[in-house]
């Protein structure tokens, strides 16, 4: 976006909304929590509600009340009229009952918020300084099983909403030769290898993952009745020589990459060529920076990427496509296919040189 063009006292307001901007994301996420955009929402067919009212019906103050819509209604989230009443504007509304809003909402503030704070050294040391925010521990995927249940539910949440949703599509393409057995490499939850199981019913699967996460994915398995046939691998990739076994049709590995820095894909990569034969297909489905064809899309893509700066890891983000195809090709693989899969995602179905 450029905005060579933008008269200075547009851009003063657009810098002091930068300046002031977590306390507009912390009024947003007080007034979805206490109800005032559901009220006020219920009542714009009665041509809005006042602060009194609002204040009445939600026992909360009026100076509660006030101070979070001043703000908002200088942000455009709501607006007044000559009475007092407030309505939701189109922005308004999709904070409070957009999805993908939603997710993004809850993982910035359950999430990332309070480790945010520390960025700025994380840029410096190169690791994820806000972490300990969190826990202790080294990268998030260690403490993954381990969150508090509020946070682990906006984690999860957020890292399903992007996968959930494409995963009908991209079974069809999983399953078109038939796969027998599939490695699942970043298993998680065990919701892909789940899927697999009910879309398909000769199917094994192996998850492969971090220990704490693996026994997590394989009780859920096992509570879907899937328990025969899934079961785990466990590792660390980011221990020296890792190994997988051989014997996959399919080696599926989603939102999985972007996770490790250009280095660990690499090793990654070349550790799964060595267990394929020149049958298998190893899919890898990612949400790239350079393939989205909306720019919001691509804005929570970079936020994404922070993340993984200062709270996942401190040296991955979310890549553009053109990083993937060097490094495919550098591992010894080459793209068959390259298939654009729902609102974000790519596939590309990779073979052995
Ligand atoms: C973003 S999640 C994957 C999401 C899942 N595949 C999906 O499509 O929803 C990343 C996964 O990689 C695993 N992971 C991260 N670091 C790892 C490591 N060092 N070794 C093994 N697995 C790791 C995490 O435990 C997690 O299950």
């Amino acid at each position: 976006m450029k905005n060579t063009t933008i008269r200075a006292i547009d851009a003063i307001q657009e810098a002091q909304k930068i300046a002031f901007a977590p306390f507009v994301f912390q009024a947003t996420v007080s007034l979805r929590k206490l109800g005032v955009f559901n009220l006020i929402f219920e009542k714009r067919k009665k041509g809005g509600i006042t602060i009194e009212a609002i204040s009445k019906e939600l026992s909360i103050s009026t100076y509660g009340i006030g101070v979070l819509l001043e703000i908002a209604e200088s942000s455009q989230i709501v607006t007044k009229d000559d009475e007092g009443r407030y309505l939701l504007t189109t922005t308004g509304y999709f904070l409070n009952y957009n999805e993908t809003v939603n997710v993004n909402i809850n993982f910035t503030n359950d999430v990332c918020y309070k480790g945010l704070f520390h960025l700025n050294e994380s840029i410096k040391t190169g690791k994820p300084e806000g972490l300990k925010e969190l826990g202790n521990w080294s990268t998030v995927y260690e403490g993954l099983s381990q969150l508090t249940p509020e946070i682990q539910k906006s984690w999860f949440e957020f890292d399903h909403h992007y996968s959930d949703a494409v995963f009908d599509d991209a079974l069809e393409i999983v399953f078109r030769n038939n796969p027998k057995t599939i490695f699942d490499i970043g298993g998680n939850t065990g919701k892909f290898a789940i899927r697999s199981c009910s879309f398909n019913e000769d199917v094994s699967i192996k998850i492969i993952d971090l220990p704490g996460q693996l026994k997590k994915a394989l009780t859920n398995v096992k509570n879907e009745g899937f328990e025969k046939r899934v079961s785990g691998y466990e590792i660390d990739w980011l221990k020296d020589n890792p190994e997988i076994p051989n014997g996959a049709d399919t080696i599926w590995m989603c939102q999985f990459l972007d996770c490790f820095s250009e280095e660990e894909i690499l090793k990654i990569l070349t550790t799964a060529v060595k267990s394929m034969t020149n049958e298998t297909e190893l899919l890898i489905m990612e949400t790239f920076t350079d393939r989205q064809r909306f720019d919001n899309a691509k804005f929570i893509l970079e936020a994404t990427s922070l993340y993984f700066t200062v709270l996942a890891n401190g040296n991955s983000k979310m890549y553009p496509a053109e990083v993937f195809l060097k490094l495919i090709d550098k591992a010894g693989l080459v793209i068959r296919e390259d298939i654009s899969i729902g609102e974000y995602h790519t596939m590309f179905v990779c073979k052995k040189k």
